[in-house]
């Protein structure tokens, strides 16, 4: 079976220098985006076939016996409805915060069998003991199993005021007890007064002021007002308006006032931030996104540490957000509509029309959209859902959004199992309706970017995105394969919402993982050949193996072929060079030569191009993927431990820390004689949409 999503076997070389293996490539064609449509009339004639397809087969029959007894089973020991879901069959995604009652591998493993597409972690609780863990399960379910799992880790709630702990139990209060809040720093306190997160609090409030408590487990929110402001200003004197249950480190705010904590100088988004660098997590989420600027500061700080791949998620959670949307869209690599604290910030009838307006603008940039908050809150406490729920799920289905995501029910709630299942279900219920014609709408928004990809290279791929999905449609092909370095592709083609699944191969380890996010996307590893053509052959082969696709399936490819020559001149390649080097201060690492190559619109053979961008991290990961299917597991594991610098054989799949990576990436400097040589021995890219028919 094959583990972990990887297709074919063969060897990534590890951290050859890429001026050894760098080859010239023979040119093909020379036009810069080519339609290769090699589809006779026959075929365009030919009708349906009559029987539909199947989605597949389950993938529990593709488990090894021992895992399956537990996969579909739910929290109250009873059977998933929908079994584990058969391949591609739900397009939209789901996110599922990970708490104390899934954090186990067991209960992991069941739950990517559920269905689950995203892990997210939120650092405003837990430790980094707890994280770690949850991480490294993560990774070993990425190894051993055929399910794909990407990590987002929240990057805490930095801008977020909290009251402190309640040892042992929930504070329970009455309409009209007593509840003092305080910044007045002492070791411990009485049982109705708690001290708040960020002393800046104490400057805000008023006598007469609202203060809401959220994060309760029944999704209430208890209501405090302020009676007295005392002892010097540092206590506030609350009454509960009515009862209610509050937990430890609850969330507050004040009803009207737009407060916003001044943690970030604390130093803990530093840490939080340092953490995700070192564990290579795929998404960061940043809390309260108020403008891109602080997404650039981000962005720049992952760069510094050899961690551009990591995406960064802006969660929209306040008014201001809304202010500067388009630039914070563009800025970011996805978005997150964190409904519950953008509930408290604008008017809760606003939540919908906003909800569907950031859908649309993620739309229009490309930028995957994800949805969380409140899905199936009553779920945290009861085994069914509301009715109103469902048709919560129902509509952000119907928007088409990315994903969905899950907080409390699937972090502390009582049935995390069957509220991921039933998420499931209906998503995949209302997806089957909408792909009957009960959405009328399937334009396609006018695509918008500011990449910094040549925008001639921008326009024609987004141009054969669109052009694909509409070929797949008017010939009801089963699938589109695209062939993806990055996910770029994917992206594009995920933003078309074609009607049938898009199987996307890439040669990274993260980039799989972060394509889990795409709607409608089956991301896969592949080892890519320097001839694009072996490495088409292999994918479908794979697919057919798989049972994704059967013989006589019809598929569109979209894939990049090398072609025309390379017409660069000793001008153009020191002007990119040159701009390379400024803006990053004379340190022009492997990754960004193929960046310099885009610009000059020239593309590497795929092994080529592999090498030349790939990290260490990336790299070392793939080699244990493949170790794990790999016959001779203990020979490949010993050379994977010989080849990761650093690490004794015992600590092989324990990867190698940030410095060790950063001190290789400067090794790995890149000079301009070995740029001009890549850049000769590189061609156009040829940009081709392939029709062909599964044998
Ligand atoms: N790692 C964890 N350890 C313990 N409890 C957790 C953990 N992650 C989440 N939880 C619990 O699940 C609840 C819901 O998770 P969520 O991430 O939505 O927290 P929140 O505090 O409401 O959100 P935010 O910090 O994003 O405003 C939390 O209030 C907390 O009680
Ligand atoms: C997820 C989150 O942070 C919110 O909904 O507020």
């Amino acid at each position: 079976m094959g583990f972990g999503e990887v297709l074919g076997f063969g060897r990534i070389p590890l951290r050859n220098g890429f001026g050894l293996s760098a080859r010239p490539v023979v040119a093909r064609r020379r036009s810069s985006l080519q339609l290769r449509l090699t589809l006779t009339e026959e075929e365009a004639a030919a009708p349906t076939p009559e029987t539909p397809r199947s989605s597949g087969p389950s993938i529990a029959s593709l488990f090894p016996e021992r895992f399956r007894p537990f996969l579909n089973v739910l929290d109250d020991g009873s059977l998933s409805v929908v079994d584990i879901p058969a391949f591609n069959a739900r397009r939209t995604k789901i996110v599922c915060t990970i708490g104390p009652v899934t954090a186990s591998y067991e209960q992991l493993l069941k739950m990517a069998a559920l269905g689950m597409n995203v892990v997210r972690l939120n650092m405003s609780h837990g430790d980094y003991v707890f994280h770690d863990r949850v991480i490294g399960h993560v990774r070993r379910i990425n190894t051993e199993s055929p399910f794909v799992l990407a990590t987002m880790l929240d990057i805490g709630s930095f801008d977020q005021v909290r009251l402190g702990e309640f040892p042992g139990k929930d504070l329970v209060l009455n309409a009209g007890d007593q509840l003092t809040i305080t910044a007045r720093h002492e070791a411990s306190y009485p049982e109705n007064v708690t001290e708040v997160s960020d002393d800046a609090f104490m400057d805000v409030v008023q006598r007469g002021d609202v203060i809401e408590v959220r994060g309760n487990l029944d999704g209430s929110v208890v209501l405090l007002r302020i009676q007295e402001i005392c002892n010097g200003g540092k206590d506030a004197r609350c009454v509960a308006m009515e009862a209610g249950r509050i937990r430890s480190r609850a969330p507050i705010a004040i009803r009207g006032k737009s407060f916003k904590s001044s943690l970030p100088q604390s130093g803990a988004f530093e840490h939080d931030l340092e953490f995700a660098i070192r564990e290579r997590v795929e998404m960061v989420a940043l809390s309260f996104v108020e403008r891109a600027e602080q997404i650039m500061e981000v962005k720049a700080q992952l760069r510094q540490n050899g961690a551009s791949n990591t995406a960064v998620v802006a969660k929209i959670e306040s008014a201001a957000a809304l202010e500067h949307l388009p630039g914070i869209v563009q800025e970011a690599d996805a978005i997150m509509i964190a409904r519950g604290d953008l509930g408290t910030d604008i008017r809760y009838d606003m939540v919908p029309f906003w909800q569907q307006k950031i859908s649309q603008i993620c739309r229009v940039y490309a930028k995957p959209c994800i949805v969380s908050t409140h899905f199936l809150e009553s779920m945290v406490l009861y085994p069914t859902p509301t009715r109103a729920e469902v048709t919560d799920i129902a509509e952000a289905v119907k928007q088409q959004v990315d994903a969905l995501m899950l907080t409390s029910e699937t972090a502390s709630g009582k049935y995390p199992l069957r509220a991921l299942s039933l998420m499931s279900r209906v998503a995949l219920r209302i997806e089957s309706k909408l792909a009957t014609g009960m959405n009328p709408s399937r334009q396609i928004p006018r695509f918008q970017t500011n990449n910094s990809w040549s925008p001639d290279v921008l326009r024609s791929a987004e141009r054969v995105c669109v052009t694909a999905c509409a070929i797949s449609e008017q010939l009801e092909a089963a699938a589109i394969l695209c062939f993806t370095q990055r996910g770029f592709m994917a992206t594009l083609l995920s933003r078309c919402r074609p009607g049938c699944p898009i199987y996307a191969f890439t040669s990274s380890v993260m980039a799989r993982n972060k394509m889990s996010m795409l709607y409608g996307v089956r991301p896969f590893r592949i080892l890519f050949d320097g001839d694009p053509e072996v490495t088409v052959q292999r994918a479908m082969d794979e697919l057919r193996d798989r049972k994704a696709l059967r013989p006589g399936d019809r598929v569109v490819v979209v894939a990049d072929v090398l072609g025309g020559r390379n017409r660069a001149t000793e001008e153009e390649m020191l002007l990119v060079f040159g701009s390379l080097d400024r803006e990053n201060r004379g340190h022009i690492s492997r990754a960004l030569v193929r960046r310099g190559l885009r610009e000059l619109g020239l593309k590497a053979a795929d092994d080529v191009e592999l090498e030349t961008w790939l990290d260490d991290y990336d790299q070392d990961q793939a080699l244990i993927e493949e170790c794990t299917i790999a016959p001779n597991y203990d020979e490949c594991m010993e050379q994977v431990a010989g080849g990761i610098e650093g690490n004794n054989s015992e600590q092989a799949p324990v990867l190698d820390s940030a410095k060790t990576r950063a001190r290789r990436r400067m090794l790995d400097q890149v000079d301009y004689a070995a740029f001009r040589q890549l850049v000769q021995d590189s061609a156009e890219i040829v940009q081709t949409i392939q029709f062909r028919v599964m044998e």
